[in-house]
């Protein structure tokens, strides 16, 4: 038997699977193919990170363990769909949702102190933030819009704002004192481990990380983002705005950097609520109440608080408000703020969805306002800043012209920014910080002061030659263009730049057009040919390729998540992500609300598709080819006859999509004519689809319009959970006979 794993995960798209995971298993068992599904969702993780402490009968397999390991084999074929990658108090939400389904799990401690505290502690930070994605992606990414979709946006343009060209909307960053200014780099002749040991102004040494295994020709880099110019910034943006009459927003990716971003976020939390914490900063930091977790953590926590310091700090509050500019909202009917969860603005899709929109966030009136978008680290800010004023000049972009750009993104074995959670700290005291090799000579140094972060990031010189390899071989299937967005200006990119010029020179790069660009010059570059209608692949670091991969196919096709996302495994191995789009917390909300599910699984079907050819190239498996065909024209009739989920009730939604999908799939699979067997196994079925597309179509309209009860948000009841995505029996029957039929 051939093997797909599929992922199962959090919120929209786990729900999705509820519903499509029968379909894929009947269809694939025709093609010999067994799917495996394993709980990465948040809540499994975090069962599985205490399963010795659990009661026998509560334990469970740490699936995204041996999904790692999984992934280092050539064996490995995994469908990965988007997983939350939690905040803190998204984590504690789950925590409590479980405890209340009578798991025995310890509260999250705020503060530890115990043994025994730090321990549950340190499991609970493994299972915060981008947790997952590190851990599977053993491969470079190669994301593009397939030319059906690309094709399909062109004709069916989803809408962009307009942009006016005295839009006062710009991006704010620091430029000096921030990381990226202070970044130093080396290239390591040979293998060994690197320690991090901060020296204080006495001399006293502290070892902050005693242990980095290293690898010969590995970059490893070093910088800090100094406390003192952070707040002085964040304190000229809040004025700026003010000024301005421009929304104050900060965008960070405090998921992805759980580490450095909520403490960057609680620094602008501070800045922009001066009084709060000069008359209670110590109130709430007696009460464990950090800004870090956000305004909505501290109004939360302060309920549980004596009057007259409760009301106190409701009036501290209300006075910033009141002083400080407008302040952008992430939901206006329920009064959250950009600053309320560090997890609600994601900078990857936060600022693309900010340009769609005129370069508009909302008010507290709900109304579109010019927006201030403060950055603070300059390492990639120039990028949106480039595209804004792009927009300024020569308004929005129009989808029905413009051209695409795919992405070639470093990202293996942890590299870069996003693997260095464990090299990530906020110092304690003045002194200076360094980097030694094993035997005590310093390699990077770095004056430091007490609130400073400190970060230290890795990139393995395999996956270097292997992204330069990626990029090579994208450009010569695709004919497009290629642009390695580095900038000579960094430490860290000056190397990546000399590794890119010596592996480039081992390809055959005979009539391809390779060049490298500064981030702002690739940008502008790029942006030229987009508005030409020309194509133009992006070759990036992991942060800019999280940036671009929401970035365009947000100006593209109006989401990510109708990208094509592989990740070809170093090992042979594949890996099969859905789309760059995330789990769309709000489209489980309207689901609850008025069972409506509009998430659009179209990255589930490319990525399926891509998995079934994997499997069908390593596991001698021709059969699966020939599903996998079929299963593109099925997704692509299925964007041409509009059945895709709608937005609102009345219409087709996740669920509907699905029946037309497996109608589609089934009438591709009857009308081959390379494998006679399938074909006659699938005639039957595809007429009965065929025949019951109203029966079916009416069921599934008719149980919209009410709540839905799902029974939980983190971990919903398997059996609630499948009555209501699984709710036509005219459709579950046909599946049913499916898997009999071969
Ligand atoms: N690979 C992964 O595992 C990723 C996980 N995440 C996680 O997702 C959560 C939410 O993050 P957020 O930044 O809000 O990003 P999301 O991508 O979840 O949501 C952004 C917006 O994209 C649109 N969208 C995304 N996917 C779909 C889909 N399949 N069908 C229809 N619309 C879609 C919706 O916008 P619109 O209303 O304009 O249609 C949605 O509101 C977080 O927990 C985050 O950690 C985020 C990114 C990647
Ligand atoms: O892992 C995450 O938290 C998000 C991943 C992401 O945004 C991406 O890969 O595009
Ligand atoms: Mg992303």
């Amino acid at each position: 038997m051939s093997r797909i794993i599929y992922t199962h995960t959090d919120e929209a798209p786990m729900l999705a699977t509820v519903s499509f995971l029968p379909i894929l298993e009947a269809f694939s068992h025709a093609a010999g193919i067994d799917i495996e599904t394993r709980d990465i969702s948040l809540a499994g993780r975090i069962v599985a990170a205490f399963g010795d402490l659990l009661p026998e009968d509560q334990r469970e397999a740490d699936a995204l363990a041996e999904l790692g390991e999984l992934a280092k084999t050539p064996e490995a074929n995994i469908i990965k769909l988007p997983n939350i990658s939690a905040s803190v108090p998204q984590l504690k939400a789950a925590i409590a949702e479980l405890q209340g389904q009578g798991i025995a799990l310890p509260d999250y401690p705020e503060n530890p102190q115990t043994d025994e505290e730090k321990d549950v502690r340190a499991r609970y930070d493994a299972v915060k933030g981008s947790a997952v994605n590190p851990v599977l992606r053993e491969g470079n990414s190669d994301r593009r819009a397939p030319a059906a979709v690309k094709n399909f946006a062109k004709t069916h343009p989803h809408r962009m704002g307009a942009w006016a060209s005295d839009s006062k909307t710009s991006v704010a960053t620091m430029g000096a004192d921030d990381f990226r200014s202070n970044e130093q780099s080396v290239v390591l002749e040979d293998e060994g481990a690197l320690s991090i040991v901060h020296v204080a102004a006495d001399g006293a040494e502290t070892v902050l990380k005693a242990s980095i295994p290293v690898l010969a020709g590995e970059v490893v880099d070093s910088t800090i983002m100094r406390a003192e110019a952070l707040d002085a910034f964040l304190r000229a943006q809040v004025a700026a705005a003010k000024e301005q009459g421009v929304l104050f927003s900060l965008h960070l990716k405090a998921t992805m950097m759980k580490v450095s971003d909520p403490i960057l976020f609680g620094h602008a939390v501070r800045a922009f609520f001066p009084t709060l914490f000069t008359q209670y900063g110590d109130v709430l930091a007696a009460a464990g109440l950090s800004p870090n977790n956000g305004l909505g953590g501290i109004l939360a926590g302060a309920e549980d608080l004596e009057e007259p310091v409760r009301a106190g700090i409701r009036a501290a509050i209300d006075q910033d408000l009141a002083d400080g500019p407008a302040l952008a909202m992430v939901n206006s009917h329920k009064g959250i703020t950009n600053l309320h969860v560090p997890s609600d603005v994601i900078v990857d899709a936060s600022m693309p969805a900010m340009i769609r929109t005129s370069g508009h966030m909302w008010n507290a009136d709900d109304a579109e306002q010019d927006t201030l978008a403060v950055i603070p680290d300059s390492s990639y800010a120039g990028v949106y800043q480039a595209t804004i004023e792009d927009c300024q000049e020569n308004g929005a972009f129009d989808p029905t012209t413009m051209g695409t750009v795919p992405n070639v993104g470093l990202m293996a074995q942890k590299a870069e920014e996003y693997g260095s959670h464990d090299k990530t700290f906020e110092i304690a005291s003045e002194g200076r910080v360094e980097v030694r090799d094993a035997s005590g000579a310093v390699l990077m140094s770095h004056e430091v002061a007490a609130g400073d972060v400190f970060r230290a990031c890795q990139a393995k010189d395999a996956p270097i030659r292997d992204w330069v390899q990626l990029a090579v071989r994208r450009s010569r299937e695709s004919g497009m263009p290629a642009v390695f967005w580095l900038d000579p200006s960094r430490a860290h990119d000056r190397n990546l730049i000399a590794k890119v010029e010596e592996y480039l020179a081992q390809e055959d790069t005979e009539g391809l057009d390779l060049r490298i660009l500064s981030p702002v010059e690739a940008t502008k570059h790029t942006l030229a040919r987009v508005r030409r209608g020309e194509d133009t692949i992006s070759v990036t670091g992991n942060v800019l390729r999280d940036y671009l991969t929401d970035l365009f196919p947000i100006m593209e096709l109006g989401t990510s998540a109708k990208m094509l996302s592989v990740v070809p495994l170093m090992n042979g191995g594949g890996l099969f992500e859905t789309g760059a789009g995330g789990s769309a917390p709000k489209h489980v909300q309207q689901l609850v609300e008025e069972d409506y599910l509009r998430w659009d699984s179209l990255g589930e079907f490319l990525a399926l598709a891509e998995s079934l050819r994997h499997l069908a190239r390593t596991a001698d498996n021709p059969r699966a080819a020939v599903i996998a065909d079929a299963l593109d024209r099925a997704t692509e009739t299925l964007l041409n006859n509009d059945k895709s989920p709608q937005r609102k009730l009345g219409t087709i939604d996740n669920r509907g999509s699905h029946f037309y999908l497996a109608l589609y799939w089934a009438q591709e699979l009857a009308a081959q004519t390379e494998d006679a067997e399938l074909a006659a196994a699938f005639a039957p079925i595809a007429a009965d689809f065929a025949a019951s597309e109203e029966t079916i179509a009416a069921e599934l309209l008719a149980v919209q319009g009410k709540p839905a009860d799902i029974g939980g948000y983190y971990r919903p009841e398997p059996a609630k959970a499948a009555a209501v995505m699984r709710p036509s029996a005219t459709l579950n029957a046909i599946v049913e006979k499916i898997s009999a039929a071969l």
